[in-house]
C-alpha cells in the first residue's frame, strides 16, 4: 500500500478552536497524507500552535473534528506512543542530566529505541552527564527531538523547533530532522517563521492565516500550479475562467498577478513566470490579511 492509499496523519473538518471570545482556528478542513514531512506557515498568531496542540490532545477543539492517525488525539496510551511532540520552547528538567532523561524516555515508553537515542545522543555531540538545565537553546532542542524520536512515533509533531538556534545549528537540525523521519517511515509536521527552512526540509505545504488554510498540497504540485502574470496595467483585470487571483499589484506602467490554474495557462497573452514558495506564502497571507481588513 502506498502513502497515499494510508489513513491519512491528521484530518480536520470544521475544526474549530474559540480561546474565550478569541477564535484561533475557524472552521478548519484539513487531510494531512501519510509520508510526507509538512511545513506548517502562518503570521504570529495564525492558531498553528493551536492546531498542533489540538493534534497532540493537549487541546480540545470547541467544535468540529479531528481525527490523527485514525483516531481521536491521544485517545489512548497506545495512541499517544504513535506520535512524538517536540513543543515550542524544548522543554526538559533542568535538574536530570541527558542520560535520566533517557531513561524516563525509556520507563514511559514502550516501544522506546535506546540504541537510536544513544547514537543520536552520540551523534549530535551530547554528554550524557550533562544536567539538561545546562544545555543551550540548540543541545535542549537536540535533546527534545531524540527523545521524541526514540518513541519510534508514526508521527512528529514539532512546534518552531528550530526558533533558538544559529543558522549553522538550524541547518544541522534540520538535515537530522529529515534523516530521522527516513530512519522511522514517520511523517513529520513542522510549524517554523522560516520559509527558507520549510523549503529545504518539507515536501507539502500549509499556510495558516486568520484562523483558516488558505492553501495546503504538495510543494511541488502547489508550485506548478501558481504563476506570476505580468502585463500592461488593467490588462489583467479580466482573466480567463480557470484563472484564480490571489494577489495583484499594479505598479506603474504594469500589473502584476499571481495566479492559480490547476490546467497550464497557454491562451494568456501576458508573460507568465514561475513563482517561489516565499511569494506564494506572501500572496495568500496578503490576502487573508486584505479580507480581514475588508470585513472590519
Ligand atoms: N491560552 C490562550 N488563551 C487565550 N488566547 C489564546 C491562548 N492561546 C492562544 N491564544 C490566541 O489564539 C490565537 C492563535 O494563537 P496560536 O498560539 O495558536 O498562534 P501561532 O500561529 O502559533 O502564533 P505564533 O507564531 O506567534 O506562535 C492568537 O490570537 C492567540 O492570542
Amino acid at each position: 500500500m502506498s502513502h497515499e492509499d494510508s489513513v491519512p496523519v491528521l484530518r480536520a473538518e470544521g475544526l474549530t478552536k474559540r480561546y474565550g471570545r478569541r477564535v484561533a482556528l475557524n472552521g478548519v478542513d484539513l487531510t494531512i497524507p501519510a509520508g510526507r514531512v509538512v511545513g506548517l506557515v502562518g503570521p504570529n498568531g495564525a492558531g498553528k500552535s493551536t492546531l498542533l496542540n489540538l493534534a497532540c490532545g493537549l487541546l480540545e477543539p470547541t467544535s468540529g473534528s479531528l481525527r490523527v492517525l485514525g483516531s481521536r488525539p491521544a485517545e489512548s496510551a497506545a495512541h499517544l506512543a504513535r506520535v512524538g511532540f517536540v513543543a515550542q520552547d524544548t522543554p526538559v528538567y533542568p535538574s536530570f542530566s541527558v542520560a535520566d532523561h533517557l531513561r524516563l524516555g525509556a520507563r514511559l515508553n514502550p516501544s522506546w529505541d535506546q540504541e537510536l537515542a544513544e547514537r543520536r545522543i552520540a551523534q549530535v555531540g551530547l554528554n550524557p552527564g550533562q544536567k539538561a538545565g545546562r544545555l543551550s537553546g540548540g543541545q535542549r532542542a537536540q535533546l527534545a527531538m531524540t527523545i521524541a524520536a526514540a518513541k519510534r512515533p508514526e508521527l512528529l509533531i514539532f512546534d518552531e523547533p528550530a526558533a533558538a538556534l544559529d543558522p549553522l545549528a538550524r541547518r544541522g537540525f534540520l538535515e537530522n530532522l529529515v534523516e530521522f523521519v527516513a530512519e522511522l517511515g514517520a511523517s513529520a509536521v513542522l510549524s517554523s517563521h522560516l520559509l527558507s527552512d520549510i523549503e529545504r526540509v518539507c515536501d507539502h505545504l500549509i499556510v495558516l492565516c486568520a484562523a483558516q488554510v488558505q492553501v495546503a498540497g504538495k510543494v511541488q504540485d502547489l508550485l506548478a500550479a501558481h504563476h506570476r502574470l505580468v502585463a500592461p496595467r488593467g490588462e489583467l483585470d479580466r482573466l480567463p475562467a480557470g484563472v484564480e487571483v490571489v494577489r495583484m499589484e499594479n505598479n506603474g506602467q504594469y500589473s502584476r498577478a499571481l495566479v492559480r490554474t490547476d490546467v497550464p495557462p497557454p491562451s494568456i497573452p501576458y508573460r507568465v513566470e514561475p513563482v517561489t514558495l516565499e511569494e506564494l506564502v506572501l500572496g495568500y497571507m496578503s490576502r487573508a490579511f486584505a479580507a480581514g481588513e475588508g470585513t472590519r
